[in-house]
């Protein structure tokens, strides 16, 4: 343990048991993985990254036009969320925009992407690649985990994560202004992210990382710096809830990179949700046993909530 394995995505076409493999040791493990070769363009990285420079740049007023009115729909400013409730003395240093499906023809995606249709074609295009590699990963999950053929196999997953169904699937840009502040001082409080699986993009400056175990309170913090051409993937909530713990969703947080403190931060990251009526009771695979519960959960009352009340219950927290 120590360091965040770096997975060729190709795998998934060309040997999808290999791939599946792979991940699933990553993620009985870490929790966190890199994937390259996921077949995500750059050139679309760098434009949205590019929108997301050209936004956060407009004066507060501007953005505070499009404040975050329903869950996961529009702007944050600095301070708005504190991740770590119990250890944080202030909000995040971070602000954020976040897109839903169906909020792509709202007016405040087009203020994001400054009234440009064509950049606005290239978020939705965006949101549905992101989807689509989201689900893939399911389906290595899925493999790994040796869902019976008769609930479904590798496609177990697909029927809770449908483009379609109302779900509080997320894309959200985000921005660390540079900072002074003392190196210990989160931007981005340590936490779980809700869902099922999150895929993440750093621009070029880092200062993510993670914890590897949620038991030892005390392991150090591993950095997870910024590789080129690699999309992060990290296990959510919902996949540690339906796996009893055998899937690990490790906690993390962001720091400021000393040496690149006078930089700001850009990421990207995409949450994928199940649909909110699904469950999170343990899913139907042989090696999930009923002794791992004790881990599965780290918030004991969110045990018996459908996928749309867990995350609306931690969001509350989030913003309280
Ligand atoms: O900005 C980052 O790199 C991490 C953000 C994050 O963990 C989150 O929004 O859940
Ligand atoms: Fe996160």
């Amino acid at each position: 343990m120590g360091t965040i394995p770096v997975i060729d995505f190709s795998l998934f076409t060309s040997d999808p048991k290999e791939c599946a493999r792979q991940i699933g040791e990553a993620s009985k493990d870490i929790g966190f993985f890199y994937i390259k070769n996921h077949g995500v363009c750059q050139d679309l990285i760098d434009r949205l990254f590019s929108c997301s420079e050209r936004f956060f740049q407009q004066p507060l007023e501007s953005k505070n036009r499009y404040l975050m009115k329903d869950l996961f729909h529009g702007y944050s400013p600095i301070n708005a969320e504190t991740l770590d409730l119990e250890n944080q003395r202030q909000g995040d240093l971070k602000e954020t925009f976040d897109i839903m499906k169906h909020t792509m023809n709202e007016e405040s995606t087009k203020y994001f992407v400054q009234g440009d249709v064509a950049e606005q074609e290239k978020v939705v295009n965006f949101y549905k690649t992101l989807h689509r590699l989201a689900n893939n990963i399911l389906q290595c999950f899925a493999i790994a985990l040796e869902i019976p053929e008769s609930a479904g196999g590798r496609y177990f997953f697909d029927n809770s994560h449908q483009l379609e169904s109302p779900c509080l699937t997320d894309l959200r840009f985000l921005h660390y202004p540079p900072q002074s502040c003392d190196p210990e001082t989160p931007l981005c409080g340590s936490h779980t992210d809700y869902g099922s699986v999150s895929l993440l993009i750093q621009k070029d400056v880092g200062g993510l990382e993670v914890q590897a175990s949620r038991t030892h309170k005390d392991v150090p913090w591993i950095p997870v710096p910024v590789i080129p051409n690699a999309i992060l993937v990290n296990i959510g909530d919902h996949l540690q809830m339906w796996t009893n713990g055998l899937l690990k969703s490790t906690k993390h947080r962001v720091t400021y990179d000393p040496q690149q403190h006078y930089r700001p931060r850009y990421s990207t990251g995409f949450f994928l949700f199940a649909n909110a009526d699904t469950k999170l009771d343990p899913i139907p695979s042989p090696l999930i046993t009923q002794e791992m519960r004790a881990e599965a959960v780290e918030f004991e009352e969110g045990r018996n909530m459908t996928a749309g009340e867990y995350v609306a219950w931690r969001i509350k927290r989030t913003y309280a």
